[in-house]
């Protein structure tokens, strides 16, 4: 049996704000490292080690990975970074609050976004300073790969492979694997393992900063996940 942990990136500056974030680069507020810290203590307390590490490129599931291994004493962990593990990508979204986005769009258009799959918002324009091309940190990704917006389903299409050609694997050679990345990514993650439906996965939503542990069979099918920590945080 090998054991998976996920971690969704503590709080970050607008989380609390309630914008759209995606590929946005913003930071952990106070609150999410604290977050951060505590997870780190609970995976200490219940006794997890790992041996890799992964993340997203962006800093706030980069600082939650680090502030948990140093609170486990653990910060020599090998930690691998990637784009494929990057939050779903909100387009012309990205920065806009409730009140920004309703008024934008109207309501109508937000419910229809909200329990689509497959409807991504309006892309970033080719020549708009958000288009990832311009970043450095995405210059050796082919630029047809680069999304200027995303679905859910263009989500799962790029976290999936990442899974396949580097987190499995990695599990199989008998690694003890922590996975810190974003809500999106990590449904992404979450429905090709557990094999949930495209209706279903966009109801599930996963806390912040609370470890999500996975048991798999040899074959990495899950036989169950729990989250450690006190279960009405969670529930909340
Ligand atoms: O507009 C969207 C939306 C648009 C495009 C793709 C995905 C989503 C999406 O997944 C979503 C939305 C709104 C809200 N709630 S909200 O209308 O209260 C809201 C709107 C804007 C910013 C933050 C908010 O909390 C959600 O809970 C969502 O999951």
């Amino acid at each position: 049996m090998y054991k998976l942990v996920l971690m969704r990136h503590g709080e970050s500056q607008w989380n609390l704000e309630n914008r759209f974030t995606g590929w946005t680069d913003v930071d952990l507020t106070e609150t999410g490292r604290q977050q951060a810290k505590q997870a780190g203590d609970l995976l200490k307390e219940n006794g997890f080690e790992f041996d890799l590490a992964f993340a997203s490129v962006l800093k706030r599931a980069i600082r939650t990975l680090w502030i948990a291994l140093d609170s486990m004493d653990a910060m020599h962990t090998p930690i691998g970074l990637s784009w494929r593990l990057n939050e779903r990508h909100y387009g012309a979204l990205q920065g806009l609050n409730k009140a920004e986005t309703a008024q934008k769009y109207g309501e109508d258009q937000v419910l229809v976004w909200r329990r689509a799959y497959a409807i991504a918002p309006d892309p970033v324009a080719e020549d708009d300073p958000r288009n990832p091309r311009f970043d450095a940190r995405y210059a050796r990704v082919p630029a047809d790969q680069l999304p200027r917006t995303e679905c859910l389903q263009d989500t799962v299409a790029r976290v999936v492979p990442f899974w396949d050609e580097s987190i499995a694997p990695a599990i199989r050679s008998g690694r003890r694997v922590l996975v810190t990345a974003h809500g999106n990514s990590l449904r992404a993650l979450i429905k090709h393992l557990d094999g949930i439906s495209d209706e279903d996965i966009v109801h599930l939503n996963i806390p912040t900063g609370q470890p999500l542990v996975y048991e798999l069979d040899e074959n990495l099918r899950p036989i169950r996940h729990y989250y450690l920590g006190d279960q009405e945080a969670i529930a909340a």
